[in-house]
């Protein structure tokens, strides 16, 4: 077969500088995050299946990039998700450490299919767990860390959609009953913001949520208007917290039935938006880890998608490029490197500085190349 240099859909390759600036910008949000509190873990690319698949609530198998291995005869899965590797960790090899565990990750990820909005199925997610509480100051330190690391990587602009992923399940065991089969196509039809689709399901009494939506302190007073507000007394009273503790450094919504890609968070889910950048920069929320004994245990975390931030462009630094020529001093260009230079050294005397050196290595020091 001739090889053709094509790579299969949804996979690409990142070529200077966005390369470069990918880990960059991972390094300074891992590193950020790490000052929080947050010791690293870097659990593999691949696992077997059935441990990604049980650890959190409705993680499907089928949705999972899956193979055999041949070595173990096993099937395994690569990660879509750090956080549900995580949950293993915290519930086996971490089991015996001290509550709340805090910890860090950052690495690729593997999506079976690819979204619209983002075409590709290969992502670098980094990101924040804060196993043994899911209460109101655990999210509130973790969403802050999330915008911290945002910060530190360039972000401006923050925009945080809250939202309530377990709410019609709350609802629906409570003052708005639904027939046991029908809570996820009311949970769908919600979310697709289909008022009409409610009729048919016998879930009219549902239609308020999707007015609620808006900007946050809009929506909380229109949910506190409804009805049945006191059961959502405790969720609304977190989130309005959650709200008060951010208001100066972003714009906050609350979108109570919004639950695409929340498919294992509880009470609280949030989603991050930046000016400038193309889609979801990062999402998170509360969440139980399944423990092998049966309990579950609760938690609290954000996954920071960066493709997007070196899509735009951040990351990249100025260019300090010194051209070294034929026969210089190996020791001078060595003293550049360690002061933050990036050094090209010629092969051969008749070698000319390469395009994009701003500097010329010329009696032990860096001279700026003009034009
Ligand atoms: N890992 C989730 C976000 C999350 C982290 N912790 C809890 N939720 C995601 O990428 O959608």
């Amino acid at each position: 077969m001739t090889s053709t240099g094509l790579l299969p859909e949804g996979l690409r390759d990142r070529l200077p500088p966005q390369a470069e600036a990918a880990s960059r910008l991972l390094h300074r949000v891992i590193v950020a995050i790490g000052r929080n509190g947050y010791a690293r873990v870097a659990p593999p690319i691949a696992e077997y299946e059935d441990e990604l698949v049980g650890r959190l609530k409705r993680t499907r198998a089928r949705d999972l990039f899956r193979l055999i291995d041949p070595v173990s005869q096993r099937t395994l899965a690569f990660r879509p998700d750090i956080t549900a590797q995580l949950g293993r960790i915290a519930a086996t090899r971490m089991a015996h450490r001290p509550r709340p565990l805090r910890l860090g990750y950052g690495g690729p990820v593997l999506k079976l299919r690819a979204s619209q909005l983002r075409p590709q199925r290969e992502l670098i997610q980094a990101g924040a767990e804060l196993i043994g509480s899911d209460s109101v100051a655990a999210a509130s330190e973790v969403l802050g860390v999330a915008i911290e690391a945002l910060e530190v990587a360039g972000v401006t602009g923050l925009t945080i959609d809250l939202t309530l992923p377990d709410l019609v399940e709350a609802l629906a065991a409570g003052p708005l009953p639904l027939p046991p089969g029908r809570i996820e196509a009311v949970q769908a039809a919600l979310d697709a913001k289909d008022a009409g689709g409610l009729g048919p399901l016998g879930a009219e009494a549902y239609l308020p949520l999707i007015e609620a939506a808006g900007p946050l302190e809009a929506a909380l007073a229109r949910l506190r208007a409804l009805p049945f507000a006191d059961v959502l007394a405790s969720r609304l009273d977190g989130v309005e917290a959650i709200g008060r503790a951010f208001a100066g450094r972003a714009a906050l919504t609350l979108d109570p039935t919004e639950r695409h890609g929340f498919e294992y968070q509880s009470w609280l889910g949030f989603s991050l938006f930046a000016e400038g950048l193309a889609g979801e920069v990062g999402r998170g929320g509360t969440y139980a880890i399944h423990r092998a004994d049966g309990q579950e245990e609760p938690a609290v975390g954000f996954s920071l998608y960066l493709d997007p931030l070196v899509d735009a462009g951040l990351g990249q630094e100025a260019r300090r490029h010194v051209f070294v020529p034929h026969g210089s001093d190996p020791v001078a260009a060595a003293a550049l490197r360690t002061a933050g230079w990036t050094t090209l050294a010629a092969l051969s005397p008749d070698d000319a500085a390469p395009k994009g050196c701003t500097h010329i290595l010329r009696d032990g020091a860096p001279f700026p190349i003009e034009g």
